[in-house]
């Protein structure tokens, strides 16, 4: 006999109930409720996006393997947003992920770079303006509102994880929002190189120039990176030029200004400083609270304002970090069933490493003493396993505690690729959430790194 859609998701309420602990049944089950079973596809709704990442990343597993058993067969289990049903991603910005660029346009011809996704929460109403980037806000929403007009290109400049890309596709959305039919392309520099090579290999460079050149609005992020990259520099000079010329926006994003980039050709370098170069400063502490407050009401997080002001007196200098304590706060008192409060946050809520500015020196000789490997091997190409972990970590706490780019940081490595090094701080950055040992290790690291550059200053 078939089970109703209700019978099945009490009884996987009641087996979950057994397996998981009672703060995150309450929290994350609970809450959620069964939509539908159709095809072995069984859809569970729950009340924000935040619970659905949360269910998606950690009990998947569990929720299916609890519902198979159950059934006695194997099933798809996909989790959505209670809001999301029916309503376009673009009308609701805040969910819906991820929407594609062009939603009016035919998918492009596969030797066609394919265009790169907006992030739905990247929209204006979500920016919080501070002193910190007013200017750089009035700009973008000017830029938005008319574009290839006063300001062109824009060139967004700022520190780590302060909101530029967010401002950028936020002129994106905007743009779609009042002209569904314009080409608003989004790219990194790296996906633009890419693209490049490929369509180099692919003998296709003609789709690759029409494809480029065809945009409305043509947003580039991380422009830093085209640093020393001649053949891509070249190329986006035309590109550059031929939205320029017809009219069309250009929008940069990067952590310097044109004039800091290393080995920028001359050309590119006053073309990016011709229109308007905008700075997004770390923001102060009534703005990273706001911040905070934002996004606490956007999940539909209730949180004391202790806690809150903890957090935004802690974690100054990157707002991407910022918003990382808070959903580890969250998720911390959700599972220990503790009370939300700052001693109780306190195991997770390690303040990011105090940035001294350190050698690249002292971080490798930290590193390769703690793991008990060589400088040399960190900076060399063995991939044993212990070795490259503990390059990651090196890479990891170079960034933290220099101010050398990504590039450099590859040099110091050995002539390690920019991609590398950031494929290290990534990994390391998010390991370092949810791994409380982990954390504390890079925590003692950072000390000693501290220690090593002060004394040799
Ligand atoms: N003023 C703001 N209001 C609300 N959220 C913000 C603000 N600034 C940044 N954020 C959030 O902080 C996170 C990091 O921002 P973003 O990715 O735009 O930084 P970035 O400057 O492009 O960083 P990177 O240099 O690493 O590319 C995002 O989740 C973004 O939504």
């Amino acid at each position: 006999m078939e089970l109703s859609l209700e019978s099945l998701w009490s009884q996987v309420l009641e087996r979950l109930q057994e397996k998981l602990t009672r703060p995150t049944f309450e929290t994350w089950i609970k809450t959620a409720s069964a939509q539908q079973l159709e095809n072995n596809c069984l859809v569970i709704c729950t009340p924000n996006p935040f619970a659905r990442n949360w269910l998606q990343k950690y009990y998947i597993k569990t929720i299916v393997g609890v519902v198979e058993e159950i059934l006695g067969h194997s099933v798809e289990v996909q989790i959505t947003v209670a809001k999301e049903n029916g309503v376009s991603a673009f009308n609701e910005p805040e969910v819906g992920w991820p929407a594609p660029i062009e939603p009016s346009t035919p998918e492009p011809p596969n030797n066609r770079p394919k265009p790169t996704e907006l992030n739905p929460k990247y929209v204006f109403s979500r920016f919080v303006v501070g002193a910190n980037s007013r200017m750089a806000h009035a700009a973008a929403l000017a830029v938005a509102e008319s574009p290839g007009r006063e300001f062109n290109p824009l060139f967004l400049c700022g520190g780590v994880g302060l909101g530029k890309t967010h401002l950028m596709q936020a002129i994106g959305h905007y743009r779609l929002e009042m002209c569904p039919n314009s080409r608003i392309f989004y790219v990194s520099t790296e996906q633009f190189t890419n693209d490049l090579i490929a369509s180099i290999r692919k003998d296709s460079m003609q789709s690759f120039r029409e494809h480029y050149r065809a945009a409305d609005v043509l947003l580039v992020d991380d422009i830093q990176f085209i640093e020393g990259k001649e053949y891509t520099q070249e190329e986006f000079f035309h590109t550059f030029n031929t939205l320029h010329e017809a009219g069309k926006q250009v929008v940069l994003a990067s952590d310097r200004p044109p004039n800091q980039i290393p080995r920028l050709q001359e050309r590119l370098c006053s073309r990016f400083s011709m229109g308007l170069i905008a700075d997004i400063q770390p923001p102060d502490l009534e703005t990273r609270m706001a911040i905070l407050q934002k996004k606490a009401e956007y999940e539909n997080m209730r949180l004391p304002r202790e806690v809150i002001e903890y957090i935004a007196y802690n974690y100054k200098s990157n707002i991407r970090e910022l918003e990382g304590a808070l959903i580890r706060a969250v998720a911390y008192i959700s599972i220990s069933g503790l009370s939300m409060s700052v001693e109780n946050l306190t195991p997770v809520l390690n303040p990011p490493v105090e940035k001294v500015e350190a050698f690249p020196d002292a971080v490798l000789m930290v590193v390769a003493d703690e793991f008990d490997v060589s400088v040399e091997d960190l900076k060399g190409n063995s991939r044993r396993r212990e070795i490259s972990w503990a390059r990651q970590i090196s890479m990891y706490l170079m960034r933290q505690h220099t101010d050398l780019s990504l590039p450099r940081i590859g040099e110091e490595f050995g002539g390690k690729d920019h991609t590398t090094v950031l494929y290290s701080c990534d990994k390391i950055a998010q390991l370092r959430e949810n791994d409380t040992n982990l954390a504390q290790t890079l925590r003692q690291l950072s000390d000693r790194i501290n220690l090593a550059s002060r004394h040799s200053s």
